[in-house]
């Protein structure tokens, strides 16, 4: 067991604790960074299957997370925009096939009607939500005590309009059913994008991906801190008092006047606290929870579906496959068309054998694209759920009433320990951008502790 003394010991290699990491080093004082997987990046993996480069994890960068498109110009990191040329694909309940441009859906008009009444009331009430404190809303108990699910009924009668706006939030970004958190955690959700109509757009949300993939960000970030990162050192323990903290990772351990806990907020009681963390950070860090999303990557011997004029990108809120895009990574002439399958879905498939889940996979994006995606010469399914230093995706959210009891106190530090997390941002909530912003706002509160103003 090597022993090491820092001012800051940080647990954690995401892309939060890595910006942390960085910013205190700039400033002058001395860090560790204990990783417990043997690869820096967390939920940023960028990896080569069977050949074909693909993004395991993150990818997407959208015009406004400024803090992220800030890291990738200091690193040097070139960006592309994401295939969207020509029409795009919508399936309704019995599987009928239109296409669309634009954002809207193509179902009946009075549907139609009922989609833009709802993406208006809502880009309202999020224009009323500061995301850095959702809880500070004069009706954040009453929104957070409403499933997602139930606020939709009490606005509408139209189930497709429903089913198409809850889409948007359960199974495209909270990744939970709509029934399984409150209004104020879906309005938090649309306000971290600056709007409810940002997060219906596919052009703003899922814009550029990063040449040589996002995993680039840790990994440089990582490389300029050298031998102060440590990989395969899970921390097992925290000692701390009001002085200091002892982390105790395998191999390593660290003395330090600060410790970051830079990881998803479910792993937090993972570990052993000597003295056991207060009672407020014990119950709140038991109203979190990991959504569960598929990733799917199927790659083609040709993008078939731009010589059929499609864009790639394909919605239902009645298929398995709820969202697909076109995802041909920089460079290669092969095609790739990236899905997803969202919670109850996900549960569903994973009841199946690998073969038959791919079968079923396959069969849904069969339903937008035809035949020809049946047969990809790559595929492949991100299973964030077994991973045991992430155990879910994309990110974790209140469960109902969670919000406004619990949220004003998720990064409060205790003593000498700070939180820093993309699942505890505001604007860039579950993204990586958060993750830098909540990374340079712990650092920042360090760095105030230590060279009083
Ligand atoms: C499939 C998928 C797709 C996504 N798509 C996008 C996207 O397109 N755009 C986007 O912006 N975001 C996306 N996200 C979300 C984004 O990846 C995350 O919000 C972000 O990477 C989180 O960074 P973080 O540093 O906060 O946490 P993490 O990346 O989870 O980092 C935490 C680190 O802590 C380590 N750790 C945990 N416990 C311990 C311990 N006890 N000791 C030591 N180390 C420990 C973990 O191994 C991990 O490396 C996606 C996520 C997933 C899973
Ligand atoms: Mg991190």
């Amino acid at each position: 067991m090597s022993s090491i003394e820092r001012d800051v010991v940080v647990i954690g290699a995401g892309a939060s604790g890595l910006t942390a990491a960085t910013e205190l080093t700039k400033a002058g004082l001395t860090v560790a960074v204990l990783e417990a997987r043997d690869r820096v990046g967390g939920r940023l993996w960028t990896d080569d299957i069977d050949g074909a480069t693909l993004e395991i994890g993150g990818q997407w960068v959208s015009p406004d997370q400024d803090a992220l498109i800030e890291t990738l110009a200091d690193l040097g990191l070139e960006t592309y925009s994401r295939y969207r040329d020509g029409i795009n694909i919508y399936l309704g309940e019995n599987g009928e096939r239109r296409t669309f441009e634009g954002d809207i859906f193509p179902v009946a008009q009075s549907t139609e009607k009922e989609i833009v009444a709802l993406i208006d009331r809502l880009d309202a009430l999020v224009a009323e939500i500061d995301p850095e404190r959702p809880w500070a809303h004069p009706r954040a108990k009453e929104l957070d005590e409403i499933s997602f699910r139930r606020w939709l009924e009490t606005q509408t009668d139209d189930e497709e309009a429903r089913k198409n706006i809850g889409m948007f939030i359960a199974g495209a970004m909270l990744t939970k059913p709509a029934h399984a958190f409150s209004a104020l955690q879906a309005l938090l959700m649309a306000a971290s994008a600056g709007s409810f109509s940002n997060l219906v757009d596919a052009d703003f949300i899922l814009d550029k991906r990063v040449k040589g993939g996002l995993q680039q960000v840790p990994l440089l970030l990582a490389e300029r801190l050298g031998d102060d990162v440590h990989l395969n050192a899970p921390v097992r323990t925290l000692r701390w008092d009001e002085n200091g903290v002892t982390a105790i990772a395998d191999g390593v351990e660290v003395h330090a006047r600060f410790a970051i806990l830079a990881v998803p907020p479910v792993l937090i009681s993972r570990i052993s606290y000597e003295p056991p963390l207060p009672r407020r950070q014990q119950q709140l860090h038991q109203h979190l929870s990991m959504g569960f999303v598929i990733k799917v990557h199927a790659v083609y011997e040709t993008p078939f579906w731009r010589d059929l004029g499609y864009s790639g990108t394909a919605f239902s809120p009645y298929e398995l496959v709820h969202e697909a895009y076109d995802n041909s990574y920089d460079g290669d002439p092969r095609g790739t068309l990236v899905g997803f399958v969202s919670d109850e879905n996900a549960d569903g498939v994973f009841e199946l054998s690998p073969e038959e889940r791919k079968q079923r996979i396959l069969e849904s994006l069969s339903h937008y694209y035809g035949e020809q995606a049946l047969n990809p010469v790559v595929y492949y399914e991100s299973d964030w759920g077994s991973e045991e230093w992430t155990r879910g995706a994309y990110a974790a959210s209140f469960d109902m009433g969670g919000l406004a009891r619990y949220g004003a106190d998720l990064r409060k530090p205790v003593g000498p320990i700070h939180f820093s997390c993309s699942d505890m941002a505001g604007k860039g909530y579950q993204h990586v951008d958060g993750a830098i912003r909540v990374g340079r706002e712990t650092a920042a509160a360090i760095l105030a502790a230590v060279v009083p103003a």
